[in-house]
């Protein structure tokens, strides 16, 4: 069990300790071409819990997310000031192997995006950079990923076919999949259910709760109800600041400040 979180800096503010959190983020600011897009954002992720990051459009919300994964890192315009701290190192620091960081934090967007290959070599994909690995060994951690991201039943018999032949449901669980077979530690998804049908949508959802057992799940998502649904946590971003951050049921049925209410009520879009 979580210990409940404590030291708090401020009541609307949750704070977790070193223990509890895997992921730190201090004071961290970020600009493109000078304009600022997140301000002296603090806040830590506790390990083994959802946390949903909610806000209007343009709060910075999928800035953040990319900033996590470091996937500002090709755009010249984005400068960034503060310290993310993953496992307590600091995940900008000159020495940090990115790509190892990318297995360890990954990452799954709005739109499914299945390689154009079978469904096997999807989730084989990363497993292949691991020269050493038995044949034996892959298909297993392969039937593992695919029974964690609840699709094995459905491709099991179909695994060398083309991932492009199956639903957009499907798709996405297939790149959840993909992400899950290089064991990460933390999952970030980006609105991963918003191209999809209400069905797909639920699968999703229940997927992310299970999923919690095994990593740490950051949920960007415009779906208030999906927040109040599968998070523990929220924190709720407006104009680039973190304005309000807690237990999500208490965030959604008693927030502290009226400018969440105001968010979560539909009075501010
Ligand atoms: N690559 C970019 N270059 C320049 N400005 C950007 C870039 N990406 C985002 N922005 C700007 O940064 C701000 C935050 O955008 P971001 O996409 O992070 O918000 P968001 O909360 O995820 O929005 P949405 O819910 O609409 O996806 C916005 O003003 C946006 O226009």
């Amino acid at each position: 069990m979580l210990a409940p979180p404590h030291a708090l800096n401020a009541a609307y503010l949750t704070h977790f300790s070193a223990e509890q959190s895997c992921l730190n983020i201090e004071h961290f600011s970020l600009a493109y071409a000078g304009k600022t897009a997140l301000r002296e954002l603090t806040l830590s992720v506790p390990r083994h819990r959802v946390t949903a990051f909610i806000g209007p459009s343009g709060c910075g919300k999928s800035t953040l997310l990319r900033a996590i994964n470091r996937l500002h890192d090709l755009n010249e315009s984005a400068t960034h000031s503060g310290r993310i701290a993953f496992e307590g190192e600091d995940i900008y620091a000159d020495d940090m192997h990115v790509s190892e960081l990318r297995r360890r934090i990954g990452m799954v967007f709005q739109t499914p995006n299945p390689f154009p290959m079978s469904i096997y070599e999807n989730v084989a994909f990363g497993l292949r950079l691991q020269k050493r690995m038995s044949k034996r060994k892959r298909d297993d951690i392969i039937e593992w990923a695919l029974t964690s991201a609840a699709l094995w039943d459905e491709v099991k018999d179909r695994l060398h076919k083309s991932a492009w032949q199956l639903s957009g449901g499907q798709q996405q669980r297939l790149v959840i999949a993909r992400t899950l077979a290089v064991q990460p530690d933390i999952l970030l998804l980006d609105e991963p259910a918003s191209a999809l049908d209400p069905i797909s949508t639920l699968k999703i959802e229940e997927l992310i709760r299970n999923l919690k057992s095994q990593l740490t799940l950051i949920l960007v998502t415009h779906n208030m109800q999906q927040a109040a649904r599968v998070s523990d946590y929220t924190a709720f971003l407006h104009d680039g600041k973190l304005i309000e951050y807690g237990p999500t049921d208490q965030v959604f049925t008693n927030p502290h400040l009226q400018r969440t209410e105001d968010y979560i009520t539909g009075r501010m879009i």
